[in-house]
């Protein structure tokens, strides 16, 4: 099962890795002509109603396959505004070859052809809201007629996020979903045949720029919360630059009163909030301090980054996780105490080797070969996992992603408290994991685009900079 909203992601992902989304348009459209073909007997005639969007190209392949019968195709609107340039490619093909098309500009205009079989083709993954027109009295008159109708990815009107159908949708007899079905298409009265258009399984299983598409911030909003500092206190002041880098509008170190000034000193973009206990790390009186704040703000809270590992610390950051219910990214000391934790809340932990092996997870060099290992894990833990090294492991015991950016100069200190901060970022918007793995790839894009020049001389804080780029133009290209 895959949602309407994951397989952009995947599609986007398949051609990164080099299969287009016209070579999966024509997948789909000759696998739909295959279905077609079996409901539609020799001789019969077919009329294919099209959209602007995807959906329709997917009609406009499948009737290339179909000549042998007698077919019409409709498209709803104006070929010039057909939305994608691999839709009009294909609709541009059928005028070439002398198909049977027409432009339907007007709702009051459409006829459906007499036919015998229906291919509905209006709106697949792309819809939004309920049936607009002229889709919406095609789909009354798609419903109105006696023909077989075959419903392209999902039935017209139908939401392939939640799977609701709007009262207006189409009635499909059969539907042709491509690559997995969607959620909701076996609660409908059709005959769902699921196609494989050829989308490597990496595409799924790798980040690629589809899962950083879906997990960044488009807007600036977001307040993570950092507790972190105390015997080292570079590394909350990077967590915390990193999530501003990362799209969040401010950014919180709470940290002990004597090392709030050289956190503030790194950086004017900091709010750094001294602890109004005079300790020099944290401790269960001033976790409940900061755990008020935390809820009375909602805020994403980043635990662990330079806290030491005294045992008031640890004691602390046990009380703060055991009666916080919000999102937390928990890195670096502050794992030791996930293991045996008690929480209700939200956990992303971000161990590297050396960590996860100490919270009982697999002691590995290369930690895609073990990802099954870390799924497990993860699921014994009952927490997010984000483990990192080379590649990126990053599951929550049910869905795991891999993550193979990066590069060696990454191996300076500092690069996971950036990590850190970007998944707080994200996490402001996206699922957990979705925000883990695209920050996970997103953190080692902007150390590939200083090895370009740097190679292993660069530094963790100067990859701050890059999180921009990385994020959301790299992406893009
Ligand atoms: N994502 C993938 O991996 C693949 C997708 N393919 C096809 O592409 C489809 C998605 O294509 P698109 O993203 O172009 O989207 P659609 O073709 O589903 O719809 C986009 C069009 O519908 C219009 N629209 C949106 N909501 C509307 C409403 N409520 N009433 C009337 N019009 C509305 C939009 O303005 C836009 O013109 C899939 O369903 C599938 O058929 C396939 O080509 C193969 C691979
Ligand atoms: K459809």
């Amino acid at each position: 099962m895959i949602t309407g909203e994951r397989m952009a992601v995947v599609d986007e992902n398949a051609a990164a890795l080099g299969v287009s989304q016209k070579q999966l348009m024509e997948s789909s459209g000759h696998a739909l002509a295959r279905t077609i073909r079996a409901v539609a007997d020799t001789g019969s005639t077919i009329a294919v109603v099209a959209g602007r969007g995807n959906n329709g190209g997917d009609a406009f392949v499948a009737a290339r396959f179909l000549e042998d019968y007698d077919l019409t195709i409709s498209l709803l609107g104006r070929a010039e505004r057909i939305g994608t340039d691999i839709a009009r490619e294909n609709w541009d093909a059928l005028q070439r070859a002398g198909f049977d098309t027409q432009e339907v500009t007007d709702s009051s205009e459409f006829d459906l052809p007499e036919c015998d079989v229906v291919v509905d083709a209006m709106l697949g993954t792309g819809i939004s809201g309920d049936l607009r027109e002229p889709a919406a009295s095609a789909a009354a008159a798609i419903n109105a007629s006696d023909a077989t109708v075959v419903s392209v990815d999902v039935p017209s009107g139908f939401d392939a996020n939640d799977g609701d159908h709007g009262d207006d949708g189409v009635d499909a007899d059969h539907v042709v979903t491509f690559h997995d079905t969607k959620p909701g298409l076996a609660d409908l009265a059709a005959d769902v045949t699921v196609a494989d258009i050829g989308i490597p399984a990496a595409a799924e299983r790798f980040v690629g720029p589809g899962d950083v598409r879906l997990a960044r911030p488009d807007g600036r909003e977001g307040r993570p919360y950092i507790i972190g500092g105390g015997p080292y206190t570079g590394a909350p002041a990077l967590a915390a630059q990193a999530a501003l880098r990362g799209g969040s509008e401010l950014s919180f170190v709470a940290a002990p009163d004597a090392v709030a000034g050289e956190i503030q000193g790194y950086s004017e973009d900091l709010i750094v909030q001294p602890y109004e206990r005079d300790d020099d790390v944290l401790t269960p009186e001033t976790a409940q301090d900061l755990l008020e704040t935390a809820q009375e703000y909602d805020n994403v809270v980043v635990l662990g980054p330079g806290l030491g590992t005294a045992d008031e610390t640890l004691e602390a950051a046990r009380q703060f996780l055991e009666s916080f219910e919000g999102r937390v990214v928990v890195d670096a000391d502050a794992l030791r105490v996930v293991p045996n934790l008690e929480t209700d809340a939200t956990l992303v932990c971000t161990p590297n080797r050396r960590e996860l092996a100490g919270m009982g997870g697999p002691d590995v060099d290369d930690l895609e070969a073990a990802a099954d290992e870390v799924e497990a894990f993860a699921a014994d833990l009952g927490h997010l996992v984000l483990a990192k090294g080379a590649t990126d492991v990053i599951t929550d015991g049910e869905r795991t992603r891999i993550s193979r950016s990066g590069t060696a100069g990454m191996k300076v200190g500092g690069t996971g408290d950036t990590l850190a901060g970007i998944v707080a970022a994200l996490m402001t918007y996206a699922d957990p994991l979705e925000a883990a793995a695209a920050a996970a790839h997103v953190n080692g894009l902007a150390g590939e685009r200083l090895a370009e020049t740097e190679a292993f001389g660069f530094l963790a804080s100067d990859m701050l900079k890059e999180i921009p780029a990385a994020l959301w133009n790299e992406t893009d290209e």
